[in-house]
């Protein structure tokens, strides 16, 4: 535990951290297609759930594991190219299970959406 903690110079050194956090997300973004395809439906699964009335926290927990899980995939994914630029079995193992993370959380994700959004959507369209 920091001797700073609660000082301004704590403050800073956070305000530090977070800004490198938030380069990393952007770098992501820039690179990984399927990172902005999933934070673009995460906006859309927002917006939906909020003009609908749905309850907020199951789906802000699913869009955030679906991006928290992506952006850990990339970091091992750029781990696994810096360690192992050859081919080598445990480098495949680290991708595709990092990569089977994200598709288990995605999933997951759309079962969560479809459960409880897709009712109010129904009635939506039913209703006419
Ligand atoms: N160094 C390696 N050794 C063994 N297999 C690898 C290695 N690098 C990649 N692979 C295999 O090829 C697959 C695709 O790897 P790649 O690095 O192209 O990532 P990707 O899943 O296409 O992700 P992205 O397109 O986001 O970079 C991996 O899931 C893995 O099965």
């Amino acid at each position: 535990m920091s001797k700073n903690v609660g000082s301004p110079l704590s403050l800073r050194r956070w305000l530090k951290s977070a800004g490198y956090a938030w380069a990393g997300v952007q770098a992501v973004y820039r690179s990984e297609a399927n990172f902005r395809i999933e934070v673009w439906a995460a906006v859309l699964a927002l917006t939906l759930t909020l003009v609908l009335g749905a309850p907020l926290a199951p789906i802000l927990l699913a869009c955030a594991l679906v991006l928290s899980l992506e952006l850990l995939n990339s970091a091992v994914e750029a781990v696994v190219d810096l360690v192992s630029p050859q081919p080598h079995p445990l480098a495949k193992v680290a991708k595709d299970a990092a990569a089977g993370a994200v598709y288990m959380a995605a999933l997951f994700a759309v079962l969560v959406g479809l459960s409880v959004l897709g009712p109010r959507l129904w009635a939506l369209v039913s209703d006419g």
